[in-house]
């Protein structure tokens, strides 16, 4: 879709709704984090747009617009390709991407009455650094639409400086990956407050100003990682942080990232080496039933 969809006839631009991609490790809070975040905006009467792209979770506690599972049956699939549970989610989403088209055009039809479009994903965070299907979904948004990380993280998990330090170089490796504005989301505050991390991220003073004397774009990239908010899915705390760094996100979506890698030619040729990369012309047609995204709701 060209920029110029976004202008009406007047030329004035159209609201663009915020893509809130929420990534993290398996059970950093993923998915119960989704579910505030409806919540919340629900509850401002702004309801969001729901995307589920984890083919495994059993239940939903939100209703999705679009939920991958009513497309791909991830244990059909895992079955089909004899693969274990991590081949099996990884397989299912290259299969979903392939229509990732379609889940476009649901999603242009609402969106200029959108604000926000939240979108769950697996676990495997390793999706978001070497999968072309990672790859294909965070360029497809963001070529679109204001697009976000929120990366969560669990706490009470990540008090230990080891697992701290592994925790943030996945963050990094998918910051450096999409390019894409970052949000670090501290979840389950309400088990361990999340102040030592920011504590030990600030201490790296000499490393910041650094980084702020430089001007260039990964450099900004790196700053905004400085976006840090601390919540709990379970109790709400922190939802209105979480949505002023959003606001900061977006703008440095829309001012420090570079227009041009934008450009709406470049990307669909990325997206067209990518899907060719993937080659799955195979084992879509092995799978049979991933002709058409069914959207839950449009
Ligand atoms: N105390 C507390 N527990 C939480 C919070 N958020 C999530 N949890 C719990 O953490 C566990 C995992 O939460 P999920 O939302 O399923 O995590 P996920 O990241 O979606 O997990 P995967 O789908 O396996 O990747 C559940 O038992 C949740 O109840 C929180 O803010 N505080």
């Amino acid at each position: 879709m060209s920029t110029d969809s976004f202008t009406d006839s007047s030329s004035q631009p159209q609201k663009r709704p915020t893509v809130l991609l929420c990534i993290g490790m398996a059970g950093s809070g993923k998915t119960t984090f989704m579910q505030r975040l409806n919540a919340h905006l629900h509850s401002v009467k702004k309801p969001p747009y729901v995307l589920n792209l984890d083919p495994a979770v059993t239940q939903l506690p939100f209703t999705a617009n679009i939920d991958i599972r009513d497309t791909v049956n991830y244990k059909e699939v895992m079955k089909q390709y004899n693969l274990g549970p991590n081949g099996g989610i990884l397989t299912s989403l290259n299969l979903f991407t392939t229509k990732f088209d379609q889940v476009l055009e649901f999603i242009s039809k609402r969106a200029p009455t959108l604000e926000h479009i939240i979108v769950d994903t697996p676990g495997q965070i390793e999706i978001f650094t070497w999968s072309a299907s990672g790859a294909i979904i965070t360029d497809a948004m963001a070529a679109t639409y204001p697009c976000v990380v929120a990366y969560v993280i669990d706490t009470p998990r990540t008090t230990s400086p080891a697992t701290f330090m592994s925790n943030m170089l996945y963050a990094c490796s998918i910051l450096y990956k999409t390019k894409l504005p970052f949000i670090l989301v501290f979840n389950k505050t309400d088990v361990v407050s999340h102040e030592f991390a920011v504590r030990w991220m600030t201490d790296f003073e000499t490393f910041q100003q650094a980084l702020q004397k430089d001007s260039s774009y990964m450099s900004s990239l790196m700053n905004s990682m400085c976006l840090v908010v601390g919540v709990s899915a379970i109790t709400g705390a922190g939802m209105d942080e979480f949505f002023k760094a959003v606001d900061e996100a977006v703008k440095e979506y829309e001012t420090a990232l570079n227009k041009a890698e934008r450009q709406e030619d470049k990307k669909q040729a990325q997206l067209t080496r990518l899907m060719k990369d993937m080659d799955v012309s195979d084992s879509s047609s092995r799978a049979g039933n991933i002709n058409n995204v069914y959207p839950s709701t449009i």
